[in-house]
């Protein structure tokens, strides 16, 4: 057997699964061992002896996917969106019954995301004003993204660590959905435009200031390194992983 990382996919056909089948394919020090697509059968995961999966399905497949996985002591890289604390509680359950397998999941794989994300977390104290506008192609299944949803879950803890008060907002009457999907405080709104990929603002407001941090992904692409780097990390990481943060060094 050739010392290759073996890896499988699954959600092989989907718009970033299909990418991450060729990533790994030209990847010098890894092995494609399983492309997964729905209706097959998980054993073709332990079949082919893989030892990290790449999960990128839908928030319905991902749990059943992962109670597989992680049950066979298979490593898991996680960018499937949809997590609850519900959600996660569930998946440390499994992983305690599993001491040594890794799973990793990543809101965004994209490094200008998770710097975006940090750097919204770093300027979020010195801001009254905080709203974060995602924007997506309009096949996206999910709103807010799983992108969004964690900023501001980062900009609410940052801003409750500062003890900031709740943000000045005057609106007495609103149509539904006028201001945004409350996150923690923190009003998300979400764009859903043809030509559009994967795009994020982090509008920040203060007394005669204002502060965007902006990010856009042009091309599936800008998620594989961060896919690669997982799948060769994420097998030295037991446990729950959340975010791509900790395995990168931001410092
Ligand atoms: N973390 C990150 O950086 C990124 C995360 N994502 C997330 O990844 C997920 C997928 O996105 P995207 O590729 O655009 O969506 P797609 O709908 O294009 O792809 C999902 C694929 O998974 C397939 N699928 C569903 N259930 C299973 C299963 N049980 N086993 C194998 N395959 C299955 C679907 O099949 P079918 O079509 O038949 O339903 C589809 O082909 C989303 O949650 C998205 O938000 C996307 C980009 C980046
Ligand atoms: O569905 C997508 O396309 C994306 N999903 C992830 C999310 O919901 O944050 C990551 C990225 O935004 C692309």
């Amino acid at each position: 057997m050739s010392d290759k990382l073996r890896v499988a996919v699954l959600g092989a056909k989907g718009r970033i699964g299909s990418e991450a089948v060729r990533a790994v394919e030209a990847a010098g020090d890894m092995e494609l061992v399983a492309a997964l697509g729905r209706g097959d059968a998980l054993s073709a995961v332990t079949d082919g002896g893989a030892q990290v999966a790449v999960e990128l399905t839908t928030p319905g497949s991902v749990m059943e996917n992962l109670e597989f996985l992680v049950g066979n002591g298979i490593h898991a890289v996680v960018g499937t969106t949809g997590w609850t604390d519900e959600r996660l509680a569930t998946l440390r359950g499994w992983l305690d019954a599993s001491p040594g397998t890794g799973v990793l999941i990543a809101p965004n794989f994209s490094i200008g995301a998770v710097l975006t994300m940090a750097f919204a977390q770093q300027a979020a104290r010195y801001f009254e004003s905080v709203e974060v506008v995602e924007l997506h192609h309009p096949n996206k299944a999910d709103a807010p993204s799983g992108t969004a949803t964690r900023t501001a879950q980062l900009i609410a803890a940052a801003r409750a660590e500062a003890q900031l008060p709740a943000q000045p907002d005057a609106t007495a009457t609103a149509l539904d959905g006028a201001r945004g999907a409350d996150v923690d405080g923190v009003p998300v709104h979400a764009v859903r435009l043809r030509g559009l990929l994967a795009h994020q603002e982090v509008l920040l407001g203060g007394e005669g200031e204002t502060l965007t941090i902006r990010h856009d992904s042009l091309h599936h692409s800008s998620f594989m390194p961060g896919i690669l780097l997982g799948a060769r990390r994420v097998g030295s990481a037991p446990g729950l992983t959340f975010g791509l943060e900790h395995f990168l060094d931001l410092n």
